[in-house]
């Protein structure tokens, strides 16, 4: 028997066979509406024997709509429109899901809101082209989104699976393929925007306290790999306190974080100097000693003295013991 003919159990769906029909766009969903019009209902119909139909990508909203002619389900129009296609598959006996879409940065100033440039994770433009117009053209330079930008992303597609369910549809596609704007998120060659985070294996801080940080803190910067976090700052010891407090192998989590180690804790230039050039870090974090020099860099390039921190001025206060430590030029021509 035909292994493709079997009827498939699709979640609460059972499918008629294992053909699928992927989606497939068609630019035949003419402005201003960017409705399916009698054609698509023809379109899909003629099609409803595959076991899943899954619609053409189908934009969320103006904003991630990047080609011409491409429907969307943001709308009564399109709601309106998509109704009938469903209603035809299903009247013959066929299952229907809708691809919800969002271009981000693969559009063009003309499709986008007010003449808007395209949105994308950072502003780095596509070296591709898209279609309006009636004709190919590079896509337009996109700006990068606003943290404060994306829970109205997020909103959208959940508008648009609601005007799915309203639509008839028998489920969603997320489109999160092809360099779209999901795939722009995932990827670090369209996704600039790089996280590090802070680990403390064994300090006592605040009273906190492992039975057995070394497992622990292996499984966890192994696990952080995969977020391809850009780097992991380590300290080093008991924060601002003793290095050897407890025992520890930092060169264990070195070895395993894929990306940037930056030691931290009670670091002097010689100790960073030394754990630099056995390759044991990549970058030294250093904490007083920047409380009391502003110009630490221009004081290791003279092989300067250092001034000494103040503690009592530490947390509170103003300018003193905040702005006022002298640079090494201060200091020097003070004398
Ligand atoms: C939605 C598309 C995709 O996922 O590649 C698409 C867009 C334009 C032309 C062909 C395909």
């Amino acid at each position: 028997s035909t292994k493709l003919l079997e009827p498939y159990k699709l979640g609460a769906l059972t499918l008629s066979n294992r053909l699928v029909m992927a989606p497939l766009t068609r630019n035949r969903a003419p402005a201003p509406n960017f409705a399916p019009g009698p054609l698509a209902v023809e379109y899909y119909g003629q099609r409803a024997s595959a076991g899943l139909l899954i619609t053409e990508a189908s934009q969320v909203s103006q904003q991630g709509q990047g080609y011409q002619d491409t429907p969307g389900i943001y709308s009564k129009e399109q709601v309106e429109g998509w109704r009938k296609v469903t209603d035809r598959v299903h009247e013959r006996g066929g299952r229907i899901f809708i691809q919800l879409w969002h271009v981000g940065r693969i559009s063009h100033v003309a499709l986008q809101p007010n003449g808007g440039a395209p949105v994308a994770p950072s502003a780095i433009r596509a070296k591709t082209k898209t279609f309006v117009n009636g004709t190919f053209a590079d896509v337009s330079e996109p700006r990068a989104l606003e943290l404060s930008e994306i829970p109205g992303i997020i909103d959208d597609f959940k508008r648009a699976t609601a005007n799915a369910i309203a639509a008839g549809f028998d489920g969603v596609e997320i489109h999160g393929a092809n360099g779209y704007l999901l795939d722009q998120f995932a990827k670090d060659g369209t996704n600039k925007h790089r996280t590090g985070i802070r680990i403390s294996p064994v300090t006592p801080a605040n009273d906190v306290s492992d039975s057995n940080p070394q497992p622990l803190f292996d499984y966890i910067v192994d696990h952080l790999n995969a977020l391809k976090l850009t780097y992991i700052h380590v300290i080093e010891g008991a924060t601002g306190g003793p290095r050897d407090n407890a025992p520890f192998d930092y060169a264990s989590l070195r070895k395993r974080f894929k990306q940037a180690y930056i030691a931290n804790n009670g670091y002097d230039f010689a100790l960073a100097e030394k754990v630099l050039e056995a390759g044991a870090a990549d970058l030294i974090a250093f904490g007083k000693p920047f409380i009391s020099n502003p110009d630490l860099v221009e004081r290791l390039k003279a092989g300067a003295p250092l001034n000494e921190w103040d503690k009592a001025t530490f947390y509170g206060g103003g300018a003193k013991g905040y702005t006022d430590y002298p640079t090494l030029k201060a200091t020097e021509a003070a004398e």
